[in-house]
């Protein structure tokens, strides 16, 4: 064996997980607060109804709420953080804390979801809260730039299934469309909300040359991920991890897809995998059972997703270090994940593609390219005895 290929198999490090350019497809706004700012916006908007008041605390009191079994029950924690954010301060504090938490956390792309019809309580219209969101992820992206970070910011603009406003929202992210708002989503709980209530919305945004993603194939299964695609038209698959329930894997290891899997493989369908989500949610057990391990190795568009960094206490640094732990991953499978995922980002092709190629590929290649340096180092002069 060549020390190259060693190298190749070997684990990264923390920092190198860091260090590596990372693509992120789906992640809340709502959340991903920082605990401390949660607090600071209460404290200053007058909401009193926040569990605990000192940030430690509040952070572990959001994982631990969050770390339900169940989808419905996960979502309720989201009343705390949705209601320190109704005024435009509050949206674009939080924007660009986002912008500047993710860039210090090594992701260069991110699109970032929020529900606009949320923020409307203390009397914003729906364009102020995408203008206000839109400022603060520009201003997060200048800081992070000052601090020698890059890393480029669209918004999501999600309607909640379970209300009767997605077409206004559909509309409202054509709209902005030009302006910071790369696609649409619905999100909120799966059971019963099914997503053909809302094909006018997708039916407009088709017409519209739009894109959109849905939540399908979480909490509920491949009814779900079926409707999503072929009733809606969706692009790409929020969670979509349910799509395992159409591979049979036998006994002896071969593998067989269903109709339903083989679709979604053969057109590349991006896969919004959120691996420690859906452990809290209750739809997957544990990291290494988790199906992420199966669909990689049979090669469908899957990506790695924080989905909500503060429920989960997770950044996509440490979602890849769990699949590090997991599955033994590389670089090249980090690369291969990132590319997959900046494949599957609403930026227009051109630019995909340059940041694959400028930065993403040049980026893991600086990373792999490290023990060749650590070596010439201990060559030249600090060897011990031992050696
Ligand atoms: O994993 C999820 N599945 C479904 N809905 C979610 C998930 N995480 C967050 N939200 C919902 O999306 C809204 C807008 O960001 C959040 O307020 C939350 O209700
Ligand atoms: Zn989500």
């Amino acid at each position: 064996m060549t020390s190259q290929s060693i190298q190749a198999g070997t684990a990264p490090s923390s920092d190198q997980i860091r260090r590596a350019p990372k693509v992120l497809l789906h992640d809340h706004l709502d959340g991903g607060l920082r605990p401390g700012t949660v607090v600071d916006l209460a404290r200053d908007g007058g909401y009193s109804r926040l569990p605990e008041t000192e940030a430690d605390k509040l952070g572990v009191w959001f994982r631990e709420a969050a770390d339900s079994g169940s989808l419905e029950r996960y979502l309720e924690t989201f009343s705390h953080t949705v209601g320190v954010m109704q005024t435009r301060e509050a949206l674009v504090r939080v924007a660009r804390e986002c912008a500047e938490d993710l860039a210090e956390d090594g992701v260069v792309y991110a699109e970032v979801r929020y529900a606009p019809e949320q923020h409307l309580d203390e009397g914003l219209s729906l364009e102020e809260v995408v203008e206000a969101v839109n400022e603060g992820f520009r201003e997060g992206e200048r800081t992070a730039r000052l601090n020698g970070h890059r890393i480029r910011v669209g918004a999501l603009l999600t309607a909640m299934r379970h209300a009767a406003r997605s077409l206004e929202i559909a509309e409202l992210a054509n709209r902005h469309r030009d302006q910071g708002v790369v696609g649409f989503d619905i999100a909120g709980a799966e059971a019963g909300f099914p997503p053909t209530r809302h094909l006018d919305a997708f039916e407009y945004l088709k017409r519209e040359n739009n894109h959109f993603t849905i939540h399908a194939g979480e909490a509920f299964g491949l009814p779900s991920i079926w409707q999503a695609l072929q009733w809606c038209g969706a692009d790409r698959l929020g969670h979509g991890v349910r799509i395992i329930d159409d591979i049979e894997v036998a006994a002896d290891g071969s593998v067989k897809l269903g109709r339903l899997a083989s679709y979604v493989r053969d057109k590349r369908i991006p896969l919004e995998l959120c691996p420690s989500s859906n452990l809290q949610t209750g739809a997957a057990a544990s990291y290494a059972e988790h199906p992420i391990g199966l669909l990689r190795r049979l090669h469908f568009r899957a990506t790695v997703n924080t989905d909500n960094r503060l429920m989960s206490g997770t950044s996509m640094s440490r979602e890849f270090e769990h699949l590090v732990d997991a599955f033994g991953y590389t670089l090249d499978d980090m690369q291969w994940f990132s590319v997959n995922a900046m494949k599957s980002a609403f930026i227009p092709f051109d630019e995909r593609l340059a940041m694959i190629n400028d930065v993403i590929k040049p980026g893991y290649a600086e990373l792999k390219s490290e023990w060749l340096f650590q070596q010439t180092a201990s060559t030249s002069g600090s060897m011990t005895a031992e050696d």
